[in-house]
């Protein structure tokens, strides 16, 4: 498991594309065959890949978290961003379409995926309490129809995992999709110093790239990001993107509470 220091303001302020690029994006989280993880010290997130071939390929317990089993105490959000697959949760078999989301509660002891093709993404927090394993299928949850095709950001909502829905610890969790056309995501920008958040870009042409702003509102920053790649963003920091064709990503958060109107929210003229 990649170990990824927490990063402070003052530290992004003389950063290189590089060093930006270093700190938020995850861009090595889907290799065929391996499940990959990514612990972040923000929240103590834990973000992975896995993309089964042949067999099924099981959630590993990295030293790292001194524990016998992944989710001993930890809570798992996963969507499945490739073909259809499956994940089976000590020994009950889940399917998950693309575009379907889990979440498994703290306790399990075995997690597997399986299905050529299938590319699930993991989103992790640590969990005090169990609560029970959901699937929620492509489309489902509250959906929420946002923004207007003359500023070229109507997009669908999908609330899998949160406070009136799929019930967690910490975990808030869903799929936005762009509509054809249109091409921002969550502008006006926002942030809220109580969760991390963390978007999957995913169903983006191979060609195409969202141009995702980071960073404090009046220091923007920004990253291109390509298909399955993720950006980490911090409590202080916008995350907003543009694509150059439409796209969609799974957005996820963890820390002090799962509300999520609890946005501050910065006007366009008082971005920089
Ligand atoms: O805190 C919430 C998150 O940033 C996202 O849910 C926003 C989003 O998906 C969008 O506006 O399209
Ligand atoms: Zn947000």
């Amino acid at each position: 498991m990649q170990h990824r220091h927490a990063t402070s303001p003052e530290q992004v302020a003389a950063a290189t594309s590089q060093d930006l690029r270093d700190r938020f994006l995850v861009d090595d989280l889907f290799a065929p065959g391996e499940v990959r993880l990514v612990a972040s010290e923000h929240d103590r997130i834990v973000l992975g890949g896995a993309v089964p071939l042949d067999g099924p390929l099981a959630l590993p317990a990295p030293a790292a978290l001194r524990a016998e089993h992944f989710l001993d105490r930890r809570e798992l959000g996963v969507v499945n961003v490739g073909a259809p697959g499956a994940v089976s949760v000590d020994g009950v078999a889940h399917d998950l379409a693309h575009g379907a989301c889990l979440y498994v509660g703290r306790g399990p002891r075995e997690v597997e995926f399986a299905g050529a093709g299938a590319a699930f993404y993991l989103f992790s927090a640590p969990a005090h309490t169990t609560h029970p394993t959901v699937l929620t299928p492509p489309g489902g949850g509250a959906v929420l129809e946002l923004g207007d095709q003359l500023t070229s950001n109507r997009r669908s909502l999908h609330q899998y995992i949160h406070a009136g829905g799929v019930r967690s610890c910490q975990i808030v969790m869903g799929v936005t999709r762009l509509h054809p056309g249109n091409m921002w995501n969550t502008m006006p920008a926002h942030t809220h110093a109580r969760r991390t958040e963390c978007y999957l870009y995913f169903d983006l042409p191979q060609d195409a790239r969202v141009l995702h702003l980071c960073g404090e509102p009046t220091q923007t920053r920004h990253l291109f990001v390509a298909d399955r790649e993720a950006v980490i963003a911090p409590g202080w920091s916008v995350h907003s993107g543009v694509g150059t064709a439409a796209y969609s990503f799974v957005w996820a958060m963890a820390g002090e509470n799962q509300s999520f109107e609890d946005m501050d929210g910065f006007a366009v003229t008082a971005l920089r």
